[in-house]
């Protein structure tokens, strides 16, 4: 047998161990720690929503496959994620066995709300090792918990880890390898832990933690303090205002030197290459197609990164859960629970992470809402987008001294997405018919500085997402655009630039019978059926088309004054409009598509986000043109 055949098999044959425990007790980043990988850690209750596989070497040079799964208060599964937790431990979900082991991973702080949980992941009867994780913070907060006895009291290892400091892992591996897996064991079913009621579960924590862990030193819990500012019912949505604020005026003041910069770059690169290809198809599509497409799109990188640095930084300090809950009485106004926020603030990354954050809500009429709402979040496609035409329609300038007014658009333009979701949820809700309100339960976890190797590998993230987009996707579409619109070329006599007569003009011109109304004249139209694939690719589509339209090269360096110049403002705004509503992605109807498990659902997101693009397109078009002479 080769060796790579026998890696197989030893692998096959490693032991599998789930990593438990309550949302947000560390259990991902203990993961991480293990297996070397990156999945998301955060500092709120729902990050992971999907079971995620990796594996290591355990000192004694065993290979063990290790689980990570949503968080779960109990096993008794009241939302979509915990249920997935649920069937994945007791081995009843389809294609996957039961573990071998189960690793506990507890909050150190908060022994008294994660015990119920190991409790009745005892009664399966699967080895179990307790890790008593964030025993930093406790030892901070003066919180000694006797492992030894707590250990004796449970019937299980206790180790203590640290997930977040390399090392901090060393117990629980020494714990994994004491293991007996050689033992086959099956666990005992579901049942065995509703054979006990809850109360009785609950006086069995009591007693262990009475018989475990003491108060050295209670010096008052910071956050406590903190968070008397923070949820304050005057100064806290005034804080949290401010915060949002603040991120749409940096996007804009933060990005203008390295966007000059990129920019500069690829018209430097651009013009060199150029300039050593003979004038013809292949240096047309290079300079066109390629630098003038791709580039276009490239520059926004700051401006992105600008925007997932400050959410990357509240999602780590603990802030979202407390926005969820200043905002709960506004979305409850609508229908909404405060849970619904978590999954539309991803939603602003990017609609699909967004949609499956969805599962973390229980009523499933709630989590239908949020879902068909979610797309209307600005996601990060639309920022080029918008950023573009900001750029060359609204001035740079300070309005009342210090507000950028570029950075003011922007913030509207978010604004409307947020509010016109909320009146969408109204409506949904009503016609679906509205039922009372949940009240919103959600554990607000303690404050703490960003990590920062967490930031700078969530910003990597980012950037290599952006990255791959343009590198593949957008590279791709920009290529057929260029073919499609510098073929066939202009006939003899022609009066028009040869775009116009290409493939891609004859569909433009086709489109524009629809769109003209609201204003889009045919190289608009050309952008926009390329920009269902990736909506950014609708900003590197306008530099192709205006660079194949110009006479010359200088159209291509630079896209902005070239719309300003061949756009009404009335056309700008529209297309804005257009932009905040339209359905503009395909991957996110597919997603709802599988998440929701029927297709009806995006047929009806598709239907009514069409038809609200074009209402506000067509009065903002209007109104603008009135309004404007
Ligand atoms: N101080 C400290 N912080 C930790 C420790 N382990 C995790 N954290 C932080 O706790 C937060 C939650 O960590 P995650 O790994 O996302 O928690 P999780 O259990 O996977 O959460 P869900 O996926 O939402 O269930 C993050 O902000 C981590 O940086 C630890 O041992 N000490
Ligand atoms: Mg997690």
């Amino acid at each position: 047998m080769g060796a790579p055949e026998q890696q197989v098999q030893a692998a096959a044959r490693a032991p599998l161990v789930a990593l438990l425990g309550n949302p947000n007790c560390g259990k991902t980043a203990l993961f991480n720690r293990l297996t070397g990988a990156r999945q998301k850690v955060a500092n709120y209750a729902g990050v992971t929503i999907e079971r995620k596989e990796g594996r290591f070497v355990a000192p004694s040079g065993r290979p063990i496959r290790v689980l990570d799964l949503p968080g779960a208060y109990s096993l008794s599964a009241h939302t979509p994620d915990e249920a997935i937790t649920r069937d994945v431990v007791a081995g009843i979900r389809a294609g996957e066995q039961a573990p071998d082991a189960v690793v506990c991973v507890v909050n150190a702080t908060n022994l008294q709300l994660n015990l119920r949980l190991v409790l009745e992941i005892k009664r399966l009867g699967l080895p179990m090792v307790l890790a008593l994780n964030m025993v930093d913070v406790a030892h901070k907060r003066g919180i000694v918990i006797d492992s030894a006895r707590l250990s004796e009291e449970l019937g299980m290892p206790v180790v203590e880890t640290v997930a977040i400091h390399a090392g901090g892992e060393a117990a629980l591996l020494d714990a994994l390898d004491a293991l007996p897996f050689d033992v086959p064991v099956k666990p005992n079913s579901l049942s065995a832990i509703d054979a006990v009621p809850v109360e009785e579960t609950q006086r069995e924590v009591r007693r262990i933690l009475d018989a475990t862990t003491s108060f050295a030193n209670d010096r008052g819990n910071l956050s406590e303090q903190i968070d008397q500012v923070v949820l304050h019912p005057m100064v806290g949505p005034v804080i949290l205002a401010a915060l949002m604020f603040l991120v749409f005026q940096a996007v804009f003041s933060w990005a203008e030197a390295p966007m000059d910069l990129i920019k500069g770059g690829v018209d430097a690169l651009g013009q060199w290459v150029g300039s050593g290809l003979a004038e013809g198809p292949l240096r047309s599509l290079i300079v066109e197609g390629i630098f003038g497409g791709v580039g276009s799109v490239l520059v926004f990188l700051p401006q992105i990164l600008i925007l997932f640095f400050f959410i990357l930084i509240l999602e780590d300090c603990g802030y979202l859960p407390r926005a969820a809950f200043l905002l709960d009485r506004l979305m409850g106004s609508v229908g909404l629970s405060g849970r619904a926020f978590i999954p539309l603030l991803s939603s602003f990354a990017c609609a699909i992470p967004g949609v499956m954050a969805a599962r973390t809500i229980q009523n499933p009429r709630d989590r239908l809402v949020t879902i068909m709402i979610a797309p209307l979040m600005t996601c990060s496609a639309r920022l080029p987008v918008y950023a573009l035409i900001i750029a060359a329609f609204i001035p740079q300038r300070q309005v009342a001294g210090l507000v950028n007014l570029q950075g003011l658009v922007l913030f509207v333009l978010y604004m409307a997405g947020i509010v016109s979701a909320m009146a969408v949820a109204w409506v949904f809700k009503r016609s679906w018919g509205a039922r009372g309100q949940h009240p919103l339960m959600l554990e607000l976890p303690a404050y703490h500085w960003p990590n920062l190797n967490n930031l700078a590998l969530g910003l990597w993230e980012r950037a290599r997402i952006f990255l791959t987009r343009v590198g593949t996707l957008i590279l791709t579409l920009m290529v057929l655009i260029w073919f499609l619109s510098s073929f066939p070329g202009a006939p003899q006599g022609a009066t028009e630039p040869p775009i116009y007569y290409s493939i891609a003009g004859m569909i433009g011109r086709a489109l524009a019978v629809i769109f003209e109304p609201i204003g889009f004249g045919w190289q608009i139209c050309i952008a926009l059926v390329p920009g269902m694939a990736a909506r950014e690719v609708a900003v590197g589509a306008l530099g192709t088309v205006y660079a194949l339209s110009g006479s010359g090269d200088d159209v291509a360096r630079s896209l902005a004054p070239v719309i300003a110049h061949s756009w009404s403002m009335a056309t700008a705004l529209s297309l804005l409009a257009w932009y905040v509503f339209a359905p503009q992605c395909l991957s996110t109807l597919s997603v709802v598509r599988r998440e929701t498990g029927s297709t009806r659902y995006p047929l009806l997101m598709a239907g009514y986000m069409f038809a609200l693009a074009y209402t506000a397109s067509f009065i903002t078009y209007h109104v603008a043109r009135y309004a404007l002479g």
